[in-house]
């Protein structure tokens, strides 16, 4: 797909426009105080830009002056890219300056692999759908939950489907228990009303992701906050290309406008999630347990079979529920047994091999 067809807040604010400077158009792409810190004197003339696709040889980026495709310095490769990076450029030649420090970033190491994937970047706000029936799951939910401290992006649950049920509360009362300060809203994707209810979230220079299970209306959700009359977003934004033995293949994430005035990464692989990497994420997710622990009687209580144990003892009074417990030291074993370990010499890495 060309570059041109690629969907963005239309019109393209041309430079330097009365009502529509460049600083305005950059702040409403998420440019920040954060960015522009990081910018040397001698760097001022490079293009500021955010990588709205990444494809396996090349970059596509949003600029003020609309969507450019980006050149790689020589020997340079795509990866370690993201969608949602804020990248340098040269003004006339769009080649490749260098990519900003990220404020928040998602990633996740798929089964068996070295390297984690490279989600989004600068999200401010994961949206993790699931729906008002079966799907909900609260293990489930806390991984995201974990994905999403572990990335600095800020958790929010969506619960679809709440036209549904008869009354929604019971979903509602249990995700808001998953952790402390969680927001939890419930609606109905296919609803205009939905766009309004994420409308906090969704405002000019805000970036937004989903995640959660197929079927939980995850699609739905994004063609709302595309709004009407927008081309339906996995529709223009699936970006086809060959791959290497010649087929065509759907890359998968891509920057697409919100009616809002913000940002949405669709990333469709984002439904199944085992966890690795996220030790401080899930401290975050687990927070009540986590604090309890310096009030057991040994440092390296295990909160299992020991005396004088914080946690255990909160369990018993009532304030704990045992299934949290569970599912807490499920989800560190797990994280642990996912979670590479630098080798010394920092020449690679070993799975499976930290300590418990
Ligand atoms: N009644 C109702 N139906 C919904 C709602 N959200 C989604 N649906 C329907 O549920 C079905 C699945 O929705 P999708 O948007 O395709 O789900 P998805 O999460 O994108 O699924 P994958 O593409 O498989 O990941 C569709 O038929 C939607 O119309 C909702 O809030 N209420
Ligand atoms: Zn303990």
């Amino acid at each position: 797909m060309p570059e041109s067809d690629l969907p963005t807040h239309p019109p393209v604010l041309p430079t330097g426009s009365a009502d529509g400077a460049p600083s305005d158009f950059l702040a409403g792409l998420g440019w920040s105080e954060f960015f522009a810190e990081q910018l040397t004197p001698d760097e001022t003339g490079f293009v500021r830009a955010r990588i709205s696709a990444v494809h396996r040889t090349r970059l596509t980026a949003v600029t003020p002056t609309g969507q450019v495709r980006l050149a790689l310095p020589p020997h340079a490769s795509t990866a370690g890219f993201a969608v949602g990076d804020w990248v340098l450029a040269d003004p006339q030649t769009h080649v490749l300056h260098r990519r900003l420090e990220r404020r928040t970033l998602i990633s996740r190491r798929l089964e068996g692999s070295r390297v984690p994937q490279l989600t989004g970047a600068n999200v401010d706000t994961l949206f993790i759908v699931t729906s008002c029936n079966a799907d909900f799951n609260p293990a489930r939910l806390e991984r995201y939950l974990a994905l999403a401290n572990e990335a600095g992006t800020e958790p929010v649950i969506v619960l679809t489907k709440a036209d549904t049920v008869e009354d929604a509360a019971d979903f509602v009362r249990q995700a808001a228990a998953l952790q402390r300060g969680l927001a939890v809203v419930t609606l109905n994707a296919r609803s205009p009303d939905a766009a309004e209810t994420l409308a906090p979230w969704c405002g000019p220079g805000q970036t937004v992701a989903l995640i959660g299970s197929s079927g939980v209306g995850k699609s739905t959700l994004l063609n709302t906050l595309a709004g009407p009359g927008q081309e339906r977003p996995q529709e223009t934004g699936a970006i086809r290309e060959h791959d290497a033995k010649g087929r065509h293949t759907t890359t998968s994430r891509s920057l697409h406008a919100i009616a809002a005035g913000g940002w949405v990464i669709d990333s469709p692989g984002m439904r199944t999630l085992h966890v690795s990497d996220s030790e401080g994420g899930i401290d975050t997710l687990f927070a009540e347990i986590i604090e309890l622990a310096p009030n057991c009687r040994f440092r390296d209580c295990t909160h299992q079979h020991e005396p004088g144990c914080a946690v255990l003892a909160a369990v018993e009074a009532g304030t704990l529920d045992p299934e949290r417990l569970a599912r807490w030291r499920k989800l560190r074993d797990e994280n642990r047994d996912n979670t590479p370990v630098v080798s010394h010499r920092g020449a690679g890495t070993t799975g499976r091999s930290r300590k418990r």
